[in-house]
């Protein structure tokens, strides 16, 4: 049977990425994505908005929710300190199983924890499967109209700490209106828009980082 886009994407990396090496294997898949096949990843335009949150935070536990292809991963991964933890969460089986290759060969499989599954239904799981206590960022990127959800899910379960950083892709293209309307008018974040572009495109696109102040925050004093 024909081959997937992702793993035409993966073949490229194999042919043009060194093994070990996390920027060849990030710069591999833009260059795929933007002279060959077009594919989700956040890319290198809205993936260097990423580094420098990631970066700001130096986080010790990071939640991703949508692996895709493991572009992402590695973009996050490659600037954890060590003993930091990334747990990625990625519903399709297929993409799954072309991420766990990508971030292989760029070797941060030791930096990273992929999960199959839906975000709904694991997030509950965190603590007990995991022993995470709660998470310092979270990128959502995964089903737009579940990042509602999935934020008042983690409130709930206590995951999110006062400061705890969410950074969403997507919010203008394809959108995630209720999400980016809750996170703005809720006293419970302070927000902020990153404008820039839907990867390898000109179209209009961005990241909003929303932080938790705390649970304190939003109820009556
Ligand atoms: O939903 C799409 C989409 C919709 C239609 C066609 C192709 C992709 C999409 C587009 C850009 C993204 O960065 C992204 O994360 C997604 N996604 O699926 O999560
Ligand atoms: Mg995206």
């Amino acid at each position: 049977t024909r081959s997937s886009r992702p793993q035409r994407m993966l073949a490229h990396v194999k042919r043009h990425a060194a093994r070990g090496d996390p920027q060849s294997v990030i710069d591999a898949i833009d260059y795929f994505c933007r002279h060959k096949e077009w594919a989700m990843n956040v890319g290198d335009e809205k993936g260097t908005i990423l580094d420098s949150v990631v970066c700001e935070v130096s986080p010790g536990a990071v939640l991703e929710l949508g692996t895709y292809c493991g572009y992402s991963t590695m973009r996050i991964a490659r600037l954890l300190a060590p003993g930091a933890r990334l747990i990625t969460l990625e519903f399709n089986p297929a993409n799954a199983a072309v991420a766990r290759q990508v971030i292989a060969w760029a070797g941060l499989e030791h930096k990273v924890q992929l999960v199959e599954g839906s975000s709904g239904d694991l997030i509950p799981q965190m603590r007990e499967k995991f022993g995470i206590d709660s998470f310092d960022l979270v990128f959502l990127d995964h089903w737009k109209d579940w990042y509602l959800p999935d934020t008042r899910l983690m409130e709930e379960l206590g995951l999110l700490h006062k400061g705890s950083v969410l950074l969403a892709d997507n919010v203008i293209c394809p959108g995630a209106p209720e999400y980016l309307a809750y996170v703005r008018s809720s006293p419970r974040y302070d927000s902020r828009y990153f404008k820039s572009h839907l990867e390898y495109t000109y179209v209009e696109d961005g990241l909003e980082k929303s932080v938790f102040p705390g649970a304190s925050a939003g109820s009556r004093p």
